[in-house]
């Protein structure tokens, strides 16, 4: 796709003042003890030219090798690719240890680096491939010694992200499904989510009704709770970080910040972290946190911008953008019903003791209303942790710098010895001898994985607002969810050790799964848990293993990580100067004065027609709107009726059919349907019922057509498509919008002038500041099935979120659909 080059995006590895190795996985070290990466270094520094299709001889054929060489030869053909000249590096074929990926676009940039479509070789399954650099740039801004501190911090990180992903099981969490990381990349592959950003999704719909927005919000609640009860807390919730899947449910994305927490008062987080718009007070001020109320706040800000449209937090000035994030102080629309307005001001508490926690969040009557009870977090069932440990998870322990395997045994052993886990435990068996009544009902998991995921459904008065779960137990005190960092990560490996293994013996068609009736014959047979059903994504995806984290390390192995990590301490241990932070490119003021990128937010909070009568075109767009929401809304019914049918009857012919990992995940959250929520809209969420069915898996048609409730009034059209065309194209000239004409739409770049930047600012982190003024999108022509009209579609690609989010704006108020 055509577009103009970024300096940053296509910034390579220096030659001149090149870093010492930087600690590098076993794969690495091999891969570079094999050497043909230094070579094909050698060679594209000297500006050789390579052929982008055809790999290089001295590059060693994969699938030849043996498991452990495989992976050293993946890692050092990806080096090679990496030394490319940019204009090549990406368009060709990752080695990748689950099979080999060519890329197909780029979809998405972010502050770390691109992500790019890829398609896994001799398959239709796609993934996004994070691609993440391991060097920083030799710019001159950064002397050596600073440059090789930045790089080991961003290499604790991705190591960190990439062993936090590749654990986290849950269906509204973007799956990691593959991993590699060679001299000078990391290649995360995530599953693919292809409805877009929920950003994108608010642009079309300016704020959502609050029936739309629970539905979002208790699957952001279940994911969030999901990892906090995992000792993990992401720090960066915020709206670009949620995106759509093609069931139109929400996949929680980017956990290159987040960290494992402790409840213990004197392990608190130091790293100010996040973007400023979404950051809790106590960021700001350089306050060291817990974790999980840090995510609260920013989930509270998520929630405003659903329902409202914008942030709750404004300002053109950014001392005075702070001031108003520390003083906490909300206008609230009038229109906001009293229990939202009530549920979003507990959240943006500014004292993060006082702010409301998970559990509250998850139960208070604004999450309750229409459903049974509180979000599934979908935890699986855990006993607490006896002795002996189980070696080959403690060997796999790894990217938390936790230290050697005999390091992690001996301080586990204290742990679940020590008085107070003990005193845990004999709480939560006295707690399971008396099961307290669940007084709001707690949702029960619909269907048969019930068995596998038991919950305690106690609420007990030992809650306290500062640290309680959604189970009720004090974090810190629920000897099974986030008693201690290293006990959940224990946890988690085991689990997916185990939900390996269950995939393992579903690929064997021949063999039923045994149910164990065994009594166990060995201590740590006794404490295994039970088996866990595949996830939704593990039904897809190809079977790996934490190996995917070390490479060499190929799965199911008996064998223990050998080389030992000397213990350190993790970044959060280390306070850091807010303005070396991560926070600090956010927070650099900006000049006063001007309409600022915030104000974006601020206009699409209008965009409800109906409340700008002097607008008279938009009283005429509203009127032919009703109207076509009208016979949407009646092909959506008839479309639920349909699925309707066609659920009852499979239920009716497959009754007692167990959970296969080819059927549908059973336990989840309804789904618009479900909900009867295509009907809703008023104009706004127009849709196409049942729209996943339609969707192609050919990433050129991939267009997100099966979104439901994706188009609002101001984004469909019944007009032809040419005049869709011109419309857009005269729109995009008039604001001085460059734009290449791609298959289904425009390939769009916009530098806005010097004293538009000056308003804006970039949310991105750390040193690595993407936004250089220039944003760059795509406008789709989309076909809505079912009825004929067409939506208008945006899709960010790379630049500041807030600029993208105006200029979109701006196009769809100009636009003459
Ligand atoms: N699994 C995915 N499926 C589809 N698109 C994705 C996926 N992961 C990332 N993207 C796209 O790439 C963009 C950047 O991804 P991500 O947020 O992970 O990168 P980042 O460098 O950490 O970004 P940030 O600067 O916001 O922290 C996303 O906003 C999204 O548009």
């Amino acid at each position: 796709m055509p577009m103009r080059s970024q300096s940053v995006r296509t910034r390579r590895p220096p030659t001149a003042s090149r870093p010492e190795p930087l600690p590098r996985s076993e794969s690495s070290t091999r891969a570079e003890a094999s050497r043909p990466h230094r070579r094909s270094s050698q060679r594209s520094t000297t500006g050789a030219a390579q052929s982008p299709r055809h790999p290089p001889s001295d590059v060693p054929a994969p699938a030849a090798e043996e498991p452990h060489d495989r992976a050293a030869a993946n890692a050092a053909a990806a080096d090679h690719y990496a030394q490319r000249p940019s204009k090549h590096r990406y368009r060709t074929v990752i080695p990748a240890p689950s099979g080999n990926y060519a890329f197909i676009k780029t979809i998405g940039q972010g502050s770390m680096g691109k992500v790019k479509l890829a398609r896994k070789e001799g398959t239709n399954e796609l993934v996004a491939c994070k691609i993440i650099d391991r060097v920083s740039p030799d710019d001159g801004r950064l002397s050596r010694e600073e440059r090789e501190r930045a790089d080991a911090a961003r290499e604790d990180r991705n190591a960190r992200e990439a062993a936090i992903v590749s654990l986290l099981n849950h269906q509204y969490i973007c799956g990691l499904r593959d991993n590699l990381r060679t001299r000078w990349h990391w290649y995360m592959l995530f599953e693919y989510v292809n409805g877009g950003q929920m950003l994108d999704y608010i642009i079309s719909h300016g704020k959502l009704k609050e029936k739309q927005a629970r539905k979002f919000a208790r699957q952001i609640a279940s994911a969030v709770d999901y990892c906090h009860r995992n000792s993990i807390v992401h720090r960066d919730l915020k709206i670009e970080n949620i995106l759509i899947s093609k069931t139109g449910d929400i996949k929680i994305i980017d956990f290159g910040l987040s960290n494992l927490f402790s409840p213990d008062e004197d392990r608190k987080l130091k790293t100010y972290c996040g973007s400023l718009y979404f950051a809790a007070p106590e960021l700001l001020q350089a306050r060291p946190y817990t974790g999980p109320e840090v995510d609260v706040w920013s989930f509270g800000v998520v929630l405003f911008v659903l329902v409202c449209g914008k942030v709750p937090f404004d300002d053109q000035y950014m001392p005075a953008l702070h001031q108003k994030i520390k003083k906490g102080e909300v206008d609230y629309p009038n229109w906001l019903s009293s229990e939202c307005k009530h549920l979003i001001s507990r959240m943006l508490v500014t004292d993060p003791k006082q702010r409301a926690t998970m559990h509250e969040v998850m139960n208070h009557p604004w999450m309750l209303k229409g459903y049974n009870g509180p979000p599934e977090n979908f935890l699986p069932h855990r006993e607490p942790l006896k002795l002996p440990l189980d070696e080959e998870v403690i060997a796999h322990m790894t990217g938390f710098k936790f230290g050697p395997p005999e390091y992690i045994r001996e301080e586990l052993t204290k742990k679940i010895t020590s008085p107070k886990y003990q005193a845990a435990v004999r709480r939560l068996e006295k707690e399971r001898e008396q099961p307290q009544p669940n007084p709001q009902g707690t949702e029960k998991r619909r269907g048969f994985g019930f068995d596998f995921y038991k919950r305690r459904n106690s609420i007990t008065s030992k809650e306290t607002l500062t640290n309680g779960s959604s189970d009720g137990l004090p974090i810190g005190d629920d000897p099974l969810n986030a008693f201690d960092p290293m006990i959940s990560v224990y946890y988690l490996v085991r689990e997916k050790f185990e939900r390996e293994r269950q995939e393992a013996q579903a690929a064997q068609p021949a063999v039923p799964p045994k149910v164990q009736q065994v009594p166990p014959s060995s201590p740590q047979q006794a404490q295994a848990p039970p088996p866990v059903p595949p996830s939704p994504i593990a039904r897809h995806k190809e079977k790996h293993s934490l190996a995917e984290i070390v490479p060499p390390q190929p799965a199911h192995t008996e064998n223990s990580r050998t080389r030992h990590r000397a213990r350190s301490h993790s970044e959060d241990q280390v306070r850091e100067p807010v303005q070396n932070g991560l926070l600090s490119p956010d927070m650099v003021p900006t000049k006063k004065g001007g309409n600022g990128p915030v104000s974006l937010l601020r206009r699409l909070s209008t965009r409800d027609r109906r409340k700008e009568p002097s607008d008279g075109k938009t009283i005429s767009l509203q009127k032919s709107v009703s109207k076509r929401a009208k016979s949407l809304g009646h092909a959506r019914r008839e479309s639920i009726q349909a699925r309707r049918a066609r659920r009852e009857a499979e239920a009716r012919d497959q009754p007692q059919t167990p959970h296969t990992p080819h059927q549908e995940p059973p336990l989840r959250e309804e789904t618009d349907a479900e909900l009867g929520l295509e009907g809703e809209g008023e104009g706004g969420e127009t849709s196409g019922g049942s729209n996943e069915r339609l969707e192609p898996e050919d990433p050129d048609l991939a267009k997100p057509v099966y979104l439901k409730g994706i188009f609002s009034v101001s984004t469909t059209s019944t007009k032809p498509l040419s005049e869709i065309r011109a419309d857009i194209k005269r729109v995009l000239k008039m604001l001085g919008v460059d734009y290449t004409e791609i298959k289904g739409g425009f390939s769009c770049t916009h530098a806005p002038s010097i004293a538009e930047e000056e308003r804006y600012h970039s949310p991105s982190r750390g040193e690595e500041r993407v936004a250089d003024g220039e944003i760059r999108f795509e406008v789709l022509i989309v076909k809505v099935p079912i009825v004929s009209l067409h939506g208008v579609q945006f899709k960010r690609l790379g630049g500041d979120t807030w600029q993208y989010k105006a200029t979109a704006e701006q196009i769809v108020r100009k636009l003459r659909l």
